[in-house]
């Protein structure tokens, strides 16, 4: 029974979870890691903080008699309150950034004019620059923070602000400006850091993925590779074509490793070269063993297109190091379409490819 209980109370947790992610990452929890994402999130963080602090202190500065101060409040909760809906239906975090920053600069500059609740109103002003720095980055953030910092100067020494009503010693003001400065620097430094440490992880990630991804001999897809292409692929149906380079095992015991690598490099320019679409793709499956991927054709032009092929390599001269030879290839053929997986038409190619080798090898196999 308590096992029981523990579980439910396990579920419920799950299930608030997904939805407290789902509501700040407006409903897409799956690319957690992309940079829009992240973007999307925080300004979603940011906008929903917004509103937990306007709404309350809004309703108060009414309820105190600061009409003007209240309604301001309320309308940027308000504000605050459409870009997350707006956030969730278009993703488009930039337009939702400019949402968040701009009211939150007049706000605070009205608050520092007006002095906010019992002259309160600059405590809020720290809040901008970590704000401003993430949202438009480093140059252009120190841009707006400097107008922002001039802004605070024009109200506080040479408008009729209601500054000095509050008993406060003239050098607050001073001290405002300077710590608001050092906040300034700090966050500069912090988002100097965080941008150099995402720029780096980006490069370093690209470097890993194509390295996931790439066979280092002939610089084509590995299996990896293909399969994750063939898997997002928006191409309805495709034909694979299984290719094995025959015998080859006596290229190597004959000429050495050195020239069975050289036969495989230059394979593969013959591959990438023979391809007749953008969308094609070729891989190296695994040894001598390649995968290509035609699509837009139907199985009788992929038979004549792995026919052309093969005699293209057929009647090549593989040349290296004063060694000269010929190799053949055997193919198997099979489609993949809404009724086969992508699964199935490997192992359908596959079959083929052994059925060729069984009847004499250099020649393409079709249902
Ligand atoms: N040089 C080189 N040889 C490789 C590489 N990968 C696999 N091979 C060799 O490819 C050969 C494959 O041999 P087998 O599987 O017997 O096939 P085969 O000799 O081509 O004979 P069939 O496929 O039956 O026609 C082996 O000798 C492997 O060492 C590679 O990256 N470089």
């Amino acid at each position: 029974m308590t096992k029981l209980n523990n579980k439910t109370n396990t579920e419920i947790n799950n299930k608030e979870k997904t939805s407290f992610l789902t509501f700040l990452y407006v409903g897409n929890t799956d690319t957690v890691f992309s940079e829009d994402t992240r973007r999307v999130f925080i300004i979603n963080l940011f906008a929903s903080v917004g509103v937990l602090f306007t709404l309350p202190l809004g309703v108060v500065s009414i309820w105190q008699g600061k009409l003007l101060l209240g309604v301001s409040l309320l309308v940027i909760a308000i504000l605050y309150s459409l870009n997350h809906i707006y956030l969730r239906r278009t993703h488009n975090h930039k337009l939702c950034g400019y949402f968040v920053i701009y009211p939150l600069y007049v706000l605070m500059i009205y608050l520092v004019y007006s002095g906010g609740v019992n002259g309160t109103g600059h405590v809020w002003i720290y809040c901008i620059p970590a704000v401003a720095l993430f949202l438009h980055g480093m140059k252009r953030g120190l841009i707006e923070l400097t107008l922002f910092t001039l802004a605070l100067i024009l109200v506080m020494y040479f408008m009729d602000s209601r500054f000095s009503e509050f008993g406060y010693h003239e050098t607050l003001k001073s001290r405002i400006l300077f710590s608001f400065i050092v906040v300034v620097f700090l966050s500069g430094i912090y988002e100097y850091s965080m941008s150099r440490f995402n720029q780096e992880l980006k490069e370093t990630t690209t470097k890993l993925k194509l390295y996931a991804y790439t066979d280092p001999l002939t610089k084509l897809l590995n299996r990896r590779g293909i399969l994750q292409r063939l898997e997002i692929s928006t191409q309805q149906s495709f034909h694979l074509l299984l290719a094995d380079v025959d015998f080859f095992k006596r290229i190597n015991d004959e000429y050495g490793h050195d020239v069975g690598d050289y036969a495989l490099t230059q394979l593969a320019k013959i591959f990438q070269e023979s391809l007749p679409k953008k969308d094609d793709l070729v891989s190296r499956w695994g040894g001598e063993e390649f995968l290509i991927a035609v699509c837009g054709m139907d199985e009788y032009e992929v038979f004549e297109f792995a026919e052309i092929l093969r005699h293209r390599v057929e009647s090549y001269e593989f040349s290296h190091l004063d060694q000269r030879f010929h190799m053949t290839l055997s193919f198997g053929l099979a489609g993949m379409n809404s009724s086969t997986s992508l699964r199935e038409a490997i192992t359908l190619a596959d079959n083929r490819l052994y059925q060729a080798k069984r009847s004499g090898r250099n020649q393409t196999c079709r249902a």
